[in-house]
């Protein structure tokens, strides 16, 4: 069988030991297997009624398998192996981790900077097939990316339709027009899935099978930890894992919320699987002021090094380079918090562990893990300023390249970059966290990244790090749904080069720009600090940036 190994230490043992007894009697592991809809309350129960299907989607996911080794086939006599994926969140995550731990080149194309995009079309089209995935059918981040690469194919004197392969829901708006259009192909999802939910449905397969990566094996992996996973047993994993991230959250006797999950898979094979466990537990439980806010950092950083009492850490490790890790064991002494789970398995284990996991946390939690009611507030704002852009209330300060504003609080002030940086600081909570939102491009800027450690060890608080307008899809559910804790550092630029968006009222520079300044919007009116930093040049106000970062250490 797949392996898969868990083992916890101090809060998280401790947690699980308070929870996963109850779990066993309530049967939760069966129930869920069963698609007990009833398992998060009543008000959860009409949702779930209609998310369960992933946890026995095995069946109905292998017919898809041979149309997709079929398709890729054809495609290759084509000399078409360039795969373009149009998606957000929960639609391209999943393709993205598993492309990338199989060593499969997939070019994920969530983004709306017009830069990132522009790099994409810029080259390979003539072996470029694109896959549109979209659960709802209505994306704006989604729609605007398949109207750009299409528009593309065809200049480029390329049958744009015959080159289109769409994943989406029954019904929905991009299977009709798909219909209309006469796309290459169309995979009809299962509409009993949730998108954070669906690795291992059409979302997660046609993308990454038409790419080249095993998807036959993760199934087969999924569907055996599945059989462990639906045990009413203190040992099994889900039950374990989810009562060490929302169990430490409900009452206990000592009372300590832990509500920062900590992930480091730094030396997992599984690449990226981070990123994919974030958006499944910030979306999941980031909600009614309650939730877990997963904090991605590499191995050595400073949140790994914390006994703040709000951090639990996630280790994701290779269990081939570990001796004696196992289910139910407890944690070597190679950690360094005193508060651990650490797990490794194959990424069909690992996709089915966490997603029990989450179930398990949301029930303790007292939340629906299935929906997303706070990710419309920003959408919303974001629609509302693109189609009527508000004026600026007041004038920016500007420091060089860098024009700042700041909003939901009248404390945070400076006239340079690093002075209101430092100020931002200030205003984080004993519990509080910093969030780094950076609306660039997450290819050819990726080295920003390097500053979130730094100004993690500034703050000295948990410190995300997000890739607008991605993260709206993720994180930005737990900065608005859950506790009001967080200060935000938006970082926003123009594009030398702006793009149009074939048929709508929009560029693709207007509909990055709405987003970021209706996200900064509804986080201000919750009453949390926002500073933006506007990089009227993109090198310049990155390099002015960097050298603020610095200063503060
Ligand atoms: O697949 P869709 O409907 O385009 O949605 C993409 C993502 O947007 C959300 O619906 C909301 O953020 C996610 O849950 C989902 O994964």
């Amino acid at each position: 069988m797949s392996s898969l190994s868990l083992s916890l230490r101090g809060a998280a043992r401790e947690a699980a030991d308070h929870h996963v007894p109850g779990l066993v009697d309530h049967e939760f592991a069966s129930r869920l297997a069963a698609q007990d809809h009833t398992l998060w309350g009543p008000a959860a129960e009409d949702e779930a009624s209609k998310r369960l299907g992933w946890v026995s989607l095995f069946e109905g996911s292998r017919p898809l398998l041979p149309r997709i080794t079929a398709l890729r086939e054809e495609l290759a006599a084509e000399g078409v192996d360039r795969v373009v994926l149009a998606g957000m969140g929960g639609s391209s995550l999943a393709p993205e981790v598993i492309c990338a731990t199989d060593g499969v080149e997939l070019t994920v194309l969530d983004s709306t900077d017009p830069q990132q995009v522009s790099a994409v079309i810029a080259e390979g089209l003539e072996r470029t097939v694109l896959v549109v995935s979209s659960k709802s059918g209505s994306t704006v981040e989604t729609d605007s990316q398949r109207r750009i690469v299409q528009q593309a194919l065809t200049k480029a004197g390329i049958d744009a339709q015959s080159r289109t392969v769409v994943v989406t829901d029954p019904g929905s708006p991009l299977a009709e027009q798909s219909a209309e259009a006469g796309v290459r192909a169309v995979f009809e999802a299962d509409p009993s899935v949730g998108g954070r939910y669906s690795a291992l449905t059409a979302f997660g397969l046609v993308p990454a099978g038409l790419a080249g990566a095993d998807v036959e094996a993760l199934l087969e992996e999924a569907e055996e930890t599945m059989a462990v996973l639906a045990e009413d047993d203190s040992s099994n994993p889900g039950l374990q894992l989810g009562s060490a991230i929302g169990g430490s959250l409900s009452e206990r006797p000592a009372g300590i919320l832990r509500n920062k999950l900590v992930i480091t898979d730094v030396g997992s094979p599984l690449v990226g699987l981070g990123a994919w466990i974030e958006q499944l537990i910030a979306e999941s439980t980031g909600k009614e002021g309650t939730g877990v806010l997963p904090v991605i950092v590499a191995d050595g950083e400073p949140e790994l090094h914390t006994d703040a009492d709000d951090v639990l850490i996630a280790e994701i490790i290779d269990v081939d380079a570990e001796d004696g890790a196992s289910v139910d064991g407890d944690a070597a002494d190679t950690v360094v918090s005193p508060h651990t789970v650490r797990t490794g398995g194959s990424l069909g284990a690992q996709f089915m562990l966490w997603e029990i996991a989450t179930a398990v946390a949301g029930s303790l939690l007292g939340i629906n893990p299935f929906d997303q009611p706070d990710v419309e507030s920003a959408k919303k704002a974001a629609r509302g300023l693109l189609n009527s852009p508000a004026p600026e209330t007041a004038e920016p300060v500007v420091d060089g390249a860098v024009e700042i504003r700041v909003s939901g609080t009248d404390k945070v002030t400076g006239s340079t970059v690093s002075e209101v940086l430092g100020s931002l600081l200030k205003q984080l909570p004993s519990d509080g966290y910093l969030a780094v939102m950076a609306y660039l491009d997450r290819i050819a800027e990726a080295h920003l990244e390097d500053l979130r450690p730094q100004l993690a060890a500034a703050a000295g608080r948990p410190t995300t790090f997000g890739w607008g307008p991605r993260f709206l899809h993720s994180t930005g559910q737990f900065h608005k749904g859950g506790p009001h804790v967080g200060v935000f550092l938006q970082i926003t630029a123009g594009a030398a080069e702006d793009l149009e968006v074939p048929e709508r009222p929009f560029t693709l520079g207007k509909l990055i720009a709405a987003q970021a300044d209706g996200d900064a919007q509804v986080l201000a009116g919750h009453g949390m600090p926002v500073v933006q930093l506007r990089l009227k040049d993109r090198a310049a106000g990155l390099q002015q940036l960097t050298d603020a970062v610095d200063s503060l250490s």
